[in-house]
């Protein structure tokens, strides 16, 4: 049973939660399973040049150019390509909290609307062709619209990379808009179930998110 899981949203969303979660039940249920979250930023040489990005010290959201942007993020991806290979080898089933999609999610919205699609070609060139970088079997989608996020972001922890509270893609709440938005026409795609995560304006338990995500992902790997 070899699988490729990438469990994405904006940020603030629960993908850590969600994906501890489904680490924990896929052990507990004897599968053999391994969580990689992206992106490496102590670990890969790219993930702290990606962790200084986000502290701003390349300039501002707009004063970095997408595409420099998007290769930090798949040079990091890259660095972890052989470990990712090696566990589907050996039939381990790889849960990853966030992957390509948010690459193309998060770097394509800073173009224009009519280049859009080209962009996001461009970013799946790099990654699956020139990296080769594995297909990912199933990507979830968490929705939790920007208005409940912000909330969530709030709440995580301090991290390495920034003395910030919100770092550089977190503080635009524009930009995490068009991201959503961009998140929401990718989840109408083949492979790729979405998941509401809010209910009339309010976000739901992690507990119910979590019986909606095993459905999805038992559906996935018993096939
Ligand atoms: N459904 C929920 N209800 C309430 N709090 C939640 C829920 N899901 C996650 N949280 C809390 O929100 C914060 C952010 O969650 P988490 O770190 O899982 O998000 P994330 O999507 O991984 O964030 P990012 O990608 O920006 O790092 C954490 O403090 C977490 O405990
Ligand atoms: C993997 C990946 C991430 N991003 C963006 C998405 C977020 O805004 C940050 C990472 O923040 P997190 O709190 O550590 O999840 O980077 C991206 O633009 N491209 C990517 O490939």
């Amino acid at each position: 049973m070899s699988r490729l899981i990438a469990i994405e949203g904006i940020d603030g969303s629960g993908k850590n939660t969600q994906t501890e979660l489904l680490l924990s039940r896929l052990n507990t249920e004897g599968k053999k399973a391994k969580k990689i979250s992206f992106p490496c930023y102590s670990e890969t040489f790219f993930g702290k040049e990606v962790g200084r990005y986000l502290n701003g010290e390349f300039g501002s959201l707009d004063q970095v150019h997408p595409k420099l942007a998007a290769m930090l993020y798949a040079g990091d991806r890259y660095e972890k390509c052989r470990y990712i290979r090696k566990l589907l080898s050996e039939d381990v089933l790889v849960i990853a909290d966030r992957y390509v999609p948010s690459n193309i999610a998060h770097q394509s919205v800073k173009v224009a609307t009519d280049v859009r699609d080209e962009f996001s070609k461009w970013v799946e060139d790099l990654e699956y062709e020139i990296y080769k970088m594995p297909k990912p079997d199933l990507v979830v989608f968490l929705d939790v619209p920007p208005g409940n996020s912000q909330e969530l972001i709030l709440m995580k922890e301090k991290r390495d990379y920034t003395e910030k509270a919100r770092d550089l893609h977190e503080e635009d709440e524009d930009y995490l808009k068009k991201v959503y938005k961009c998140f929401l026409d990718l989840s109408a795609k083949p492979g790729w179930t979405k998941i509401e995560c809010s209910h009339e304006g309010r976000l739901r338990s992690v507990d119910s998110i979590f019986v909606d995500l095993w459905e999805t992902v038992s559906q996935v790997i018993n096939k």
